[in-house]
């Protein structure tokens, strides 16, 4: 697996405040589209999609007074490209207690690239329901897609090369507030 010493940061494309003011702003965009949160479930794509997802119910409570259920989905055994991860897949299992059946499902994750982890999450979902429809919100967008997949509510859109990275770094897992964007060094751990 690629290592964080292998890449070097260039720049940091949203701060606390920015990441905070994207969030109110795709809560705001979820209530809208959806006429409400009625009948709506966030789902956070491990791991840091869960803390998103966490994050947009709590904006959602506050701006309407409704709870929105959120369930953690863990796509690890489902991603097509297992063979060119290096570690050993791991089963840390999917934690959705609501019934996802004829609900509208916004599946939440931090950065959409190829297309595939979102796909894997498809497929993880409508093997225990089958929601009415199935939304996408990212943190950031950053191109490359390898699948007919787009997002309906982005954080941020950010041309990036194949070379570069987006690291989104959450309090609750990092213990900093950012979305950087880095790039290779050419050194290897
Ligand atoms: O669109 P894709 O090409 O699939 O890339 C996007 C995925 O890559 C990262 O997950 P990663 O597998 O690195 O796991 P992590 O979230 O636990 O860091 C990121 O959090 C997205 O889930
Ligand atoms: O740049 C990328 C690509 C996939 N996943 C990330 O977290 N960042």
């Amino acid at each position: 697996m690629t290592t964080m010493s292998e890449w070097k940061e260039k720049n940091v494309l949203l701060d606390e405040a920015a990441m905070r003011r994207a969030l109110t702003r795709i809560a705001h965009e979820i209530i809208e589209r959806n006429k409400g949160v009625e009948n709506c479930v966030l789902i956070g794509i491990r791991t840091r999609g869960i803390y998103l997802a966490r994050r947009l119910a709590e904006r959602i409570q506050q701006i309407e007074g409704q709870t929105v259920p959120v369930g953690e989905l863990d796509i690890t055994l489902y991603r097509d490209d297992l063979t060119r991860k290096q570690d050993q897949p791991m089963i840390k299992g999917s934690d959705i207690e609501e019934d996802i059946t004829d609900k509208k499902v916004i599946l939440v994750d931090d950065v959409l690239f190829t297309g595939r982890t979102v796909r894997a999450a498809l497929d993880a979902l409508m093997d225990v329901g089958r929601p009415q429809m199935i939304q996408l919100a990212v943190l950031v967008d950053r191109g490359h897609r390898e699948l007919p997949i787009r997002p309906d509510y982005v954080g941020k859109n950010v041309p990036t090369s194949k070379e570069e990275m987006i690291g989104v770094e959450l309090a609750e897992v990092d213990h900093r507030e950012c979305v950087t964007i880095l790039e290779k060094t050419g050194r290897k751990k």
